[in-house]
């Protein structure tokens, strides 16, 4: 059945205007104002935004990490993502040296088709790269649509490469038409001074903190940048957590290097002395990069404001406290890194961003979710509302207020890092493709009606529009 939405403010990345959304076959078949709406099912959407779903570009499900796997699955981590506006997320596939490709990503096939509620994608680990890979790599490109590679600068003697390998990636990548991202910091020294700090009997979660300074984020985030000009290729910097990183990708832009940058929630509102809550419940908020000083707060607002930083992804990587973050009791670097920001990411940003004035209206749209789908190869069938897009779309109430809570929130896992925070707006309605995921707050969707998505190769459109303006 066709749907119309009335009476809703639509925005986009680049305009906010008063207008219906005509709904056919899962794509946004018309836009105008006064559409007729007999023999269709109507939705009201006055006094809300209607927004493009949000893609988060950084998710970790059900994903395997010191010993036990992160708590959130397809199926739950996807539900949370719908409640929280998010319409598409993609996932980190990790690899295993020595192992096909192929293998790898079907076990996350495995983990995620009759689970996802909403549309999902995968980037894949490089850990290795030799002639088994290379071989591999335009097959994953061409029959999987995956365009994006992660590469690993820390997790010594688990998921670090070296910096052959990353160079080789961002080789590879420029042939290939691929953006290679990169965990930045700098794993040896973290390495040295966790086991210095063991030593000294320092084993609580604080130290997890400040065994990894913002320094050695911005020494590998600007090893990289530099790696990438050299290779005349292009980047993309996960989970910014400090000044430092940022500058780093600043100045590589102001070089013209393709060099792009993320932030998450946790790092725009949180700060390091969340780690130091007693009773060992600092480990909650035990992740990588950690939390900073408060100080580098307003530098990564800068950057999001200024277009210095293009996205946010929750880097989603849930650990119950009870049960998985106990593992590191009397040793820090035991406790499983990562947390619980899929449902939330969304909100935060509207919220801290919008409402407190950091950011626009379009931007917001722009950062929680086109520049992801234009980066990724998803644009514009998604991040956008367009006639022919994707009819991926969230129903969002403004001035709705709210406090977060483990209580109330749709995650698996037994906290929420951002507890007791207040916040203004929550989406009311989310469809997926035209479908209802989420109706007036409320989960009707379907396991495993999320589609695995094959995406373009980076700039795909903009390499047409060059090839045929030089036919
Ligand atoms: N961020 C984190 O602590 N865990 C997930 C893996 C990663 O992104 O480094
Ligand atoms: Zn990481
Ligand atoms: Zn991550």
């Amino acid at each position: 059945m066709k749907k119309v939405i009335k009476n809703g403010t639509i925005v986009t990345a680049s305009d906010t205007f008063v207008a219906d959304v005509l709904v056919e076959n899962g794509k946004i078949a018309m836009i105008a104002k006064n559409l007729p709406s007999e023999g269709m099912e109507v939705i009201d959407a006055e006094g809300c935004y209607i927004f493009p779903g949000g893609i988060d570009p950084h998710t970790h499900l059900e994903m395997p990490f010191g010993g036990t796997v992160s708590r959130d699955d397809f199926e739950t981590g996807t539900i949370a993502a719908a409640f929280g506006g998010t319409t598409t997320v993609i996932d980190f596939c990790l690899t295993d040296k020595g192992i096909p490709l192929k293998n790898s990503i079907e076990t996350w096939h495995n983990k995620s088709k009759d689970k996802a509620v909403i549309d999902y994608s995968f980037h894949l680990m490089i850990g290795e790269i030799n002639e088994e890979v290379m071989k591999e790599i335009p097959q994953v490109i061409e029959e999987e649509g995956i365009t994006s590679f992660k590469v690993f600068m820390a997790y010594k003697n688990v998921l670090q490469a070296d910096d052959e390998t990353l160079f080789k990636t961002l080789v590879m990548a420029k042939e290939q038409g691929a953006l290679v991202m990169v965990h930045a910091e700098n794993g040896d020294v973290i390495d040295f001074l966790t086991k210095k700090a063991l030593e000294e009997g320092k084993t609580d979660p604080i130290y997890h903190g400040l065994t990894r300074p913002p320094e050695l984020e911005g020494e590998a985030t600007g090893r990289a940048c530099m790696m990438t000009g050299l290779a005349d290729s292009q980047l993309y910097v996960v989970h910014v957590s400090c000044q430092e990183a940022a500058e780093k990708i600043a100045e590589a832009r102001s070089k013209g290097y393709q060099v792009y940058g993320e932030t998450c929630p946790q790092y725009l509102v949180l700060d390091q002395s969340e780690m130091e809550r007693p009773d060992f419940e600092g480990a909650k908020y035990v992740w990588s990069p950690p939390l900073r000083e408060k100080k580098h707060q307003e530098p990564l607002w800068n950057a999001l404001k200024s277009g210095q930083l293009q996205t946010l992804g929750s880097d989603q990587c849930s650990f119950d406290f009870k049960g998985q973050k106990d593992l590191g009791k009397g040793d820090f670097t035991k406790i499983p890194n990562g947390g619980p920001f899929i449902e939330d990411r969304f909100s935060v940003l509207f919220s801290e961003g919008v409402k407190k004035g950091r950011i626009t209206l379009n931007q917001f749209v722009d950062i929680v979710s086109t520049r992801s789908a234009k980066l990724f190869g998803l644009f514009p069938e998604k991040g956008t509302i367009a006639v022919g897009s994707d009819a991926d779309l969230v129903i969002f109430d403004p001035t709705k207020e709210r406090t977060i809570s483990a209580q109330t929130h749709h995650m698996a896992v037994d906290y929420n890092a951002f507890e007791g925070m207040k916040i203004t707006g929550e989406p009311v309605s989310v469809l997926s493709r035209g479908e209802f995921v989420i109706k007036d707050k409320t989960f009707v969707g379907e396991l495993g009606k999320g589609r695995y998505i094959k995406r373009k190769r980076f700039n795909a459109e903009g390499q047409k529009q060059l090839a045929a303006l030089s036919k």
